[in-house]
């Protein structure tokens, strides 16, 4: 579903580089729930823009779903995040004069899908928990409301791979309870793949799998050197 082959990342001109990823290599089977962390400024962001086409890396590819991205052109690349990948942020980022069904279809509109499928929606919405309110402007729900329906903004394209950038940062400890509960729930029932990259790891309590990033390099948990 997912290849990650020898990425390299560096930033910056000669005098002033920062070698942020260095050769980070690995796989994740359609459907895992994965988990990314590491301590600040060890390449877990970079790691993610990379992996969900928003900058690309100075040397290694991205393999998603069978397609080398390196081979895509700037023009496919905008379509292909759109139809392949669904993106969480740690803030909902939802467009707040717009009603939550609309903010939930906009993903749908951008890749001009002629008739949106209602009915999927619908569901989706009911899935997530906000059947009732769904017609309500985004400014007029609470944040864990307005990450729900984030996280039915990202699924609402049926993505191959689910990319969420610290889904529970700015919730509380409940709330946050129920965001990872609802995704874990999302994961299992559209069996998608999920690469999450948080600061707190136990949050989560059992994922499939968790990567370590240390220094520009990824480990499995059971292996990052002290
Ligand atoms: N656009 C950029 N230009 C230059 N350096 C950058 C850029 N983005 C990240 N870096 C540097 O790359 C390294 C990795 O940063 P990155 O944001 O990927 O780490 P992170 O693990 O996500 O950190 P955090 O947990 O604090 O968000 C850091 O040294 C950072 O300063």
């Amino acid at each position: 579903m997912l290849e990650v082959i020898g990425l390299d990342k560096t930033y910056g001109s000669d005098d002033t580089q920062v070698h942020a990823l260095r050769g980070v290599d690995f796989a994740v089977e359609k459907g895992e729930f994965v988990l990314v962390v590491g301590s600040s400024g060890s390449g877990k962001s970079t790691l993610l823009n990379m992996i969900g086409l928003l900058d690309r890396p100075t040397a290694g590819k991205v393999v998603i779903d069978g397609t080398d991205t390196a081979e895509l052109g700037d023009g496919e690349i905008s379509t292909f995040r759109n139809r392949k990948l669904g993106f969480i942020f740690q803030f909902s980022n939802l467009l707040t004069d717009l009603t939550v069904y609309e903010n939930i279809m906009l993903p749908k509109q951008i890749l001009g899908s002629s008739v949106p499928k209602g009915e999927r929606v619908e569901d989706l919405i009911r899935a997530v928990g906000l059947s009732d309110q769904s017609h309500r402007r985004a400014n007029r729900i609470s944040g864990g409301q307005a990450q729900r329906a984030a996280i039915a903004r990202g699924l609402v394209n049926d993505p191959a791979v689910v990319l969420a950038d610290e889904p529970t940062g700015n919730l509380d400890s409940v709330t946050a309870g129920t965001i990872v509960d609802l995704m874990k729930s999302m994961a299992k029932k559209m069996g998608l793949t999920f690469i999450i990259v948080t600061h707190d790891r136990h949050q989560f309590g059992d994922v499939d799998r968790v990567i370590t990033i240390k220094d520009g390099r990824a480990f499995d948990e059971a292996r990052v050197p002290a």
